[in-house]
């Protein structure tokens, strides 16, 4: 996969280098070019904000260093498809864990990151494919976004994670919360792990451990459970 991000502080993207990032990038699965913005500026002064029309405070985005960059990436690969062009904002469609795995199967990402009170919107209607909200909060630009999408795409790329159970078994990969995790010691300051775990019968920390998830997911998003079917047993132990 290949990601470009747009951005007028580059700096943002050093974490990319980090961790998982960084070792699906070591190992030719993620290629990430981070562009500054203002190298499309034409101005001496390299802006790319302006006033907002019909007034109000703070400065939007100017549409010409955006289309010039994009134009740039989207001609830099040749004869390749349009990549797939991504705007994080607070007004955008919520991102889960579906839309990580539906845009871990794209073969190419341009992220936009926005800053000041916006982009104009006439670049995002020329350019956008998605616009993706983080969640229900403001921040000062769309980098932050950036990483955090990134992160959870990127763990999803085949081979990315090591053990692939576990991207299996993550929260919300079966539409429920993950239940509570331990290991050793068993005894830790007067509190002991679960027998269960402790058994070695795995039919009945299995269901154990979905009932846990039952139950937090029950207590802490009500609106997950109800999006789900659940049977029976599902029902008595959501019910207790
Ligand atoms: N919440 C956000 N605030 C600013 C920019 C982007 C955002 N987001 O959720 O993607």
């Amino acid at each position: 996969m290949r990601v470009d991000v747009v951005t007028i502080f580059p700096a943002y993207l050093e974490p990319l280098r980090l961790s998982l990032l960084g070792k699906a990038r070591d190992r030719g699965m993620l290629e990430i070019n981070g562009h500054d913005l203002r190298d499309w500026a034409t101005d001496r002064h390299r802006t790319v904000d302006d006033t907002p029309y019909g007034g109000g405070p703070g400065m939007v985005m100017r549409p010409d260093p955006w289309d010039a960059a994009l134009r740039a990436i989207a001609d830099s690969d040749g004869p390749a498809p349009r990549p797939r062009v991504i705007v994080p904002t607070p007004t955008g469609r919520p991102f889960t864990q579906a839309y990580a795995a539906e845009l871990a199967a794209a073969p190419w990402l341009v992220f936009c990151c926005g800053r000041y009170e916006g982009i104009d919107a006439r670049v995002i209607d020329a350019w956008a494919d998605d616009e993706i909200s983080i969640g229900d909060y403001v921040l000062s630009g769309g980098e932050v976004a950036t990483l955090v999408m990134l992160e959870a795409i990127a763990r999803l790329l085949p081979g990315a994670v090591g053990n692939a159970e576990s991207i299996t078994d993550d929260s919300f990969a079966h539409g429920l919360l993950e239940g509570p995790v331990y290991t050793r010691p068993p005894d830790w300051a007067g509190r002991r792990v679960p027998e269960v775990l402790l058994s070695g019968d795995h039919g009945a920390i299995a269901r154990w451990r979905r009932d846990e998830a039952l139950r937090r997911t029950a207590r802490r998003r009500p609106d997950l459970l109800a999006a789900m079917d659940l049977d029976r047993r599902d029902e008595t132990v959501v019910a207790a």
